[in-house]
This record gives structure tokens, sequence and C-alpha cells, in this order.
């Protein structure tokens, strides 16, 4: 990577939801031009960017299509299921894709990653172990013990995760994994369930030519596996987080390129428990659009660019909660926006997805106060200020 980029560069982001929305705000405002890619028309990325192309990610040949047709320098992968084997193709052909095509291609399924961390790199995970039908999960289960964690290995947002409380739960949470897997996978990993005290994601900003820094921590909140609420700074033993931070340099060393890792820790009362790690922004660090200088969408494109962060400062207290919809719906509309913003030092991103099922995300309230309780009780509230109605 060039020391001095010239601008605009053109990016293609493949993924285009709320956290693609906010990268291509940053990329946009240093002026570069954005194709915004996904599965379905409208996507929240696609109405900043220059353009928009839906097609399959997991289709080879739809990719190289409209690679031909953009011609981008940048391939930035914004969700998990994308046919990393072709991203492979694209950077020996010239295009930086973005960590590396072989980062894409560990962090795609759990068990890439979980092997490279837990195996090659000896780092402490949760005990683990995979199926690939009813039978090897029971028999799997009864060696891993209950209660366990059953989650598809390609998925991601909780889809498909249940925790297993006995052996009578385990049919059912197999039924749950697979009809919840994304792609054609048919494999399960099935995790030790680890009774931590916080969990925490590590922003960690890999460079091209500068060393690899940290955002202050993010504790979060998850139900069914889907995050709830986050916080910044997230109050762990010094010790831990050096821990953490070590153990971050080293899965995002050997992945390699550059950009931001959203790194997931349990933290118990003495240990420090990899968890997993997205190549990208990360959900958790939506916080960051109101605790930090520079939020992890600006940090992510300076880093790809390999343009300087001389400084991360980080605000104070802060929280986000998210707003989830109910309801099926093709006509989405919020109410209570004006309620949500009544508080000083609230803001919101409602991310204009243009329908809506059960649990989908669907905006974030932004909150910061004098303490963490306080700027947690600020975001939920203004979260459950914002009703969706069709
Ligand atoms: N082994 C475990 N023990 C205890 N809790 C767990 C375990 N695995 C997962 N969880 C809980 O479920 C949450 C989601 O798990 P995980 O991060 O593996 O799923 P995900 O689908 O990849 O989520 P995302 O895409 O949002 O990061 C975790 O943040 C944690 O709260
Ligand atoms: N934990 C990963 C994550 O938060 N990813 C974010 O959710 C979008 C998909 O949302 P959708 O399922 O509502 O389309 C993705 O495009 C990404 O922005
Ligand atoms: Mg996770």
């Amino acid at each position: 990577m060039q020391n001095s980029i010239k601008l605009p560069q053109k990016l293609m982001l493949l993924g285009s939801g709320e956290l693609g929305k906010e990268f291509v705000i940053a990329a946009k405002r240093l002026g570069n031009y954005v194709i915004a890619v996904d599965r379905y028309a409208n996507a929240p990325a696609m109405q900043v960017a220059d353009c928009a192309e839906v097609i399959s990610m997991l289709n080879g040949d739809e990719l190289e299509a409209i690679a031909s047709k953009h011609q981008p320098n940048f391939i930035i992968p914004e969700i998990e299921a994308i046919r990393t084997e072709k991203l492979i193709e694209f950077e020996q052909r010239g295009i930086t894709v973005i960590p590396t095509a072989t980062a894409t291609h560990y962090t795609m399924n759990r068990d890439r990653i979980r092997e490279l961390a837990s195996n090659n790199l000896g780092i402490r995970t949760a005990k683990y172990a995979y199926a690939t039908n009813l039978e090897e999960l029971i028999a799997v289960s009864a060696k891993i013990g209950f209660p366990n964690v059953v989650k598809p290995v390609m998925s991601s947002s909780g889809k498909g995760q249940s925790t297993v409380n006995n052996p009578s739960e385990v049919e059912q949470a197999w039924n749950y994994a697979i009809a919840g897997s994304r792609g054609d996978s048919q494999k399960v990993i099935v995790e030790e369930f680890i009774d931590f005290e916080i969990e925490i994601t590590l922003l960690t900003i890999k460079q091209w030519n500068a060393p690899t820094i940290y955002c202050a921590p993010i504790g979060h909140r998850q139900e069914k596996g889907d995050y709830q609420e986050s916080w910044q700074p997230a109050i762990i033993n010094t010790k831990l987080l050096l821990e953490a931070e070590a153990i971050a340099q080293k899965v995002t060393d050997e992945l390699g390129g550059a950009g931001i890792f959203g790194v997931e820790f349990f933290i118990t009362k003495d240990e420090v428990i990899f968890s997993e790690l997205s190549p990208r922004p990360h959900d958790t660090g939506m916080v960051t659009l109101i605790s930090q200088n520079l939020n992890e969408f600006e940090l992510h494109l300076r880093a790809i660019l390999g343009l300087p962060i001389p400084n991360i400062e980080q605000l104070g207290f802060a929280a986000s909660a998210v707003i989830l919809a109910s309801e099926h719906s093709k006509r989405i509309s919020f109410t209570g926006v004006a309620e949500a913003l009544a508080d000083k030092d609230v803001d919101l991103r409602l991310f204009g997805k243009p329908d809506s099922r059960p649990g989908r995300r669907m905006g974030v309230a932004l909150a910061k106060a004098d303490s963490i309780e306080l700027a947690r009780g600020k975001a939920t509230k203004a979260a459950s200020k914002v009703k969706i109605v069709s």
C-alpha cells in the first residue's frame, strides 16, 4: 500500500446494512466513489452510495459481473456470507480485498477462525466440537456437557443459536440451527457455556504502515445471541485488558491486511476467553457514533486507505440501545422520534430498511451521560420511545 494515496478511490461494499451505511457516509465525506451491493434493493448503504447492485454475493459469477463492470480499487466485505474463493481471485488480479481475501475466508465460517485461534495460535476459547447431523450432535454435546451453546457454523447476529440446558433439548437446537444457517452449510458448532462477568468487543485497528491500535473496550448485553445494548468504556481489570489486546494483535496479525476488527471476548473473574471476530466494523461498535472523535467506520476507512490516525479520543460514558421490529411489514414508519430526541446528549440512527420482520434491527439510540449506568438508561429509554408503525 502506497504511503500517500490519491482520492477518490472506488470502493465496492459487499453487504449494505446499517454498518455499511455509516461506512459509506464516512467514505463519501472524503469524496470517494462507492458501489453498494446486497441481496435486496434499497438496502441502507445503497441509499447513500453512488450506485447499487443487487446480486447473490454467494454466487461467484454474479460477483465477477459487477467487479468487471465497476473495476473497483477496493472490495470491502460488510457481511460474512460471500463467495470468498472469488475474493481470492480478485486479490490475485490486483484488487485490494479488506482486510485480505484469506481473512474473509477464515471468518466466513465459525469453524475456520476457531481452528486458527485455538489450534494454530493456542488461544483460550470455550471448549467446542462440531456436528453435521443430529446423532453426532447428541454424541458431542454429551462430551462438552450442559449447558452448552449450539450455533450454525455459518450465521451471524445469533441466527440459529440456542443455549441447550439438557440432553432433551438437543434435537430442538439442531433443527433451529439448521433452519437459521446461512448458505448451504449443515454443520453446527457446540460450545461450552461460559458464565462470564462481562463480554466485550475490542475494536482493533490494523494499519498498513503503522502499529495496531485499539479503541477503549465496549461492553455489551446480548439476548438470543443478538446485541441489545453496548457501552463504552467497559470497566475491566487492566491486566485482562492487556491480555485481550495481545490476543487481538496475535489473531489480526495472522489474518493480515488492514482495517478495523471487532474482536469479541468473554471476561471471567480472572480469564480472557476469545470468542470470535468480525474483520469489519462491529454492531456493538455503533456506540462509537457518539463516544469517539473518530467512529469505527471512519477508523475502518482510514485504515483501509492508509490515512493517518493520530489519536482516538474517547469522549466519556456512552451507550447504544437497539430498536427492533416486532412484526413483518413492508411499509415502515417511525413514531416517537421527537420524544426520543428530547433528552440532552441523545441521538438516533434509523437505518431505512425497506421492510421488517420480528426481531430485525431497524435503528439504534445513542446516548452520553455522567456514568455508564446513566448512559445505558438514557439510550434504552430513547430506544423504547421509538415505535415502528405500518
Ligand atoms: N459459549 C458461549 N457461552 C456463553 N455465551 C455465549 C457463548 N457463545 C455465544 N454466547 C452469547 O451469544 C452471543 C452471540 O454469539 P456469537 O457472537 O458467537 O454469535 P454471532 O451470531 O456471531 O453474533 P454477531 O454476528 O452479532 O457477532 C455472544 O455475544 C454471547 O452473549
Ligand atoms: N452482527 C452482524 C451485523 O450486525 N451486521 C449488520 O446487519 C446487517 C444485516 O441486517 P439484516 O439482517 O436486518 O438485513 C448487515 O448488512 C450489517 O450491517
Ligand atoms: Mg458475535
